[in-house]
């Protein structure tokens, strides 16, 4: 699903972020990046994304080269990747439903009853029902985190890609939104998961990719 081609990124500045690297994800796969704060994480997620372009080589996501692709394809394309980004991105100034609702707005495809039924759905399975009406602010971290979750999935991606989802969050709660990630990987979604704590990934059995300097160790 995902093919990353001897990809070097240098940032602008001459941060050279990522360096020649290659490897695999499989389709319906769950796998965790590891690696200290500056490894390269974020730029992997964010090229996968397409946030970003490689500066060297390729990021094939199925057939399509995100580095080939125009503005338009790339905005059609992610309305099958659902992001958790680490600074989250939440309209601070708009409740738990008016969030999730938002990326089913800007797709178009879903009439409001059918939109409100799915981001209904999305929030109930993040265990936030009863929450719908309260805004971002007078949530903890952890339950802001759920929102975020919920934000990415209510589209039901093919691909979910998260940046330290369980960063500042104590360890029940981080092992928690583990296990929501598991129950979205053991639904066929393909997970993408980035995280410094490796103790987080151990028990999952998952493959980890793990990153030192922008190169896999
Ligand atoms: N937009 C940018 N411009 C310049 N340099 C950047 C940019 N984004 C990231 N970098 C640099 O690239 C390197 C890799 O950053 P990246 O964010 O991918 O690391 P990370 O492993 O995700 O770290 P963290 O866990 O702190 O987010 C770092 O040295 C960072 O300072």
């Amino acid at each position: 699903m995902i093919r990353f081609e001897q990809v070097t990124k240098v940032y602008p500045g001459g941060h050279e972020a990522l360096k020649n690297l290659s490897f695999k994800i499989d389709k319906g796969e769950m796998i965790f990046l590891a690696g200290h704060s500056g490894a390269g994480k974020s730029t992997i997620l964010k090229l996968i994304a397409g946030i970003t372009k490689p500066s060297d080589g390729a990021v094939w996501l199925n057939q399509h080269n995100m580095g080939d692709l125009s503005d338009n394809h790339l905005g059609f394309l992610r309305q099958h990747i659902g992001i958790v980004f680490q600074d989250h991105k939440l309209l601070f100034d708009r409740n738990v439903l008016a969030n999730v609702l938002l990326p089913l707005q800007i797709s178009g495809k879903y009439s409001h009853k059918d939109a409100l039924k799915r981001a209904h759905m999305a929030i109930e399975k993040v265990g936030l029902a009863g929450k719908e009406k309260a805004l971002p602010v007078t949530m903890s971290g952890g339950e802001q985190q759920r929102l975020c979750i919920a934000r990415a999935v209510v589209n039901q991606p093919t691909l979910l890609i998260a940046d330290e989802p369980s960063a500042n969050l104590d360890r029940a709660y981080a092992l928690d939104i583990m296990e929501l990630f598991r129950s979205f990987h053991q639904a066929g979604t393909t997970v993408v998961i980035s995280a410094h704590d490796e103790s987080l990934m151990a028990d999952y059995g998952h493959r980890i990719l793990r990153l030192q300097q922008g190169r896999l160790i």
